[in-house]
């Protein structure tokens, strides 16, 4: 239940504390942050004039707990864009808090950055999805926050954005058409597909009964994060592009015998980091094609 005292861990002040004491440690004024998913870690090595922060020296920041988060926040640049990496997220089933979850997407907003391309590793529902395929994320289903486990529950902070966003256009349209042409250039078209995530709390993987259930929903592929950190990057007015890994094939058949885990989602995010790297590379070489939006619904649209 969400009162006054207890809906939210991190308020305005202190997403300004955490804003204001990395804007004094580093000379690095990003405009696009990228969140590395589980094992993509490796996104970071084309980065120059690298900067890290341990996520437990930065003040307010919560602390990876999964194999495959690092986690630091990387500043430095690529092709001559600024840029900011999570090499490591946070998830809601290491008992994070929405709000703690969602917090670097603040600090984000907040120290100037307009544009966020979250990645993650999913399991594949749709039939045609293969093991290794990108799937760039066209729409998503908040499963947890039909049954209240949203980031945006609680008072609504004006100062962050509106009390109703819309979310039918939470992944840029015109970011996606980008980086669909940079993957036919790239010759990766093949196994590149748009689709619908969908989140779940996890820790476990699906029951079969479950797969079926969100196949049947309209889900394409299935995870345990992205969805928090993209809602409250809409609410703040932040430009989104999502790319999903396809790291196993989620079963949707009683006989099918092979079992999910952990290590083989980190193995195959590692064989295809390389790729992914190449993708968004291009894609922070040639995001300002694409016109910043104006319609920012936070009013703190500018770095502090
Ligand atoms: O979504 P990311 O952080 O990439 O991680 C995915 O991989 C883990 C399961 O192997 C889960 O945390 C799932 O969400
Ligand atoms: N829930 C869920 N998360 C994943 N992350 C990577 N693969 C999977 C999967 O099959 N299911």
């Amino acid at each position: 239940m969400h009162t006054e005292e207890n809906s939210c861990c991190c308020s305005f002040d202190d997403c300004k504390l955490t804003t204001e004491w990395l804007l004094s440690r580093t000379r690095h004024r990003p405009k696009i942050a990228i969140v590395c998913g589980s094992g993509l870690g490796l996104l970071t090595d084309s980065v120059s004039n690298k900067q890290t922060f341990r996520y437990e020296d930065i003040p307010n920041f919560p602390v990876s707990t999964v194999p495959g988060h690092e986690g630091s926040l990387v500043f430095g640049q690529i092709k001559g864009k600024s840029c900011v990496f999570m090499q490591g997220r946070f998830h809601l089933y290491e008992g994070y808090s929405l709000c703690k979850v969602t917090f670097p997407v603040r600090i984000f907003k907040l120290m100037g950055v307009e544009t966020i391309a979250v990645t993650n590793a999913s399991g594949g529902l749709c039939q045609d999805f293969k093991v290794g395929d990108i799937m760039v994320i066209k729409d998503h289903i908040n499963l947890p926050g039909f049954a209240g486990q949203h980031p945006l529950c609680g008072p609504n902070d004006e100062r962050f954005g509106i009390r109703f966003p819309c979310m039918s256009d939470a992944y840029s349209k015109d970011l996606r058409k980008l980086v669909l042409d940079i993957t036919a250039e790239l010759g990766y078209s093949n196994f590149v597909h748009e689709g619908v995530y969908c989140m779940v709390s996890g820790p476990n993987f699906e029951t079969i009964a479950e797969a079926r259930m969100l196949h049947i929903l309209g889900s394409d592929s299935v995870g345990m994060s992205t969805v928090p950190e993209v809602t409250v990057a809409k609410h703040c007015g932040l430009r989104v592009l999502g790319l999903s890994l396809i790291t196993n094939k989620v079963s949707l058949d009683y006989s099918h015998e092979e079992k999910v885990n952990h290590e083989e989602v980190l193995q195959i995010s590692k064989m295809r980091a390389e790729m992914l790297k190449n993708v968004l590379v291009t894609f922070i070489a040639r995001s300002h094609q694409v016109e910043t939006i104006n319609n920012s619904n936070c009013i703190y649209s500018n770095a502090m």
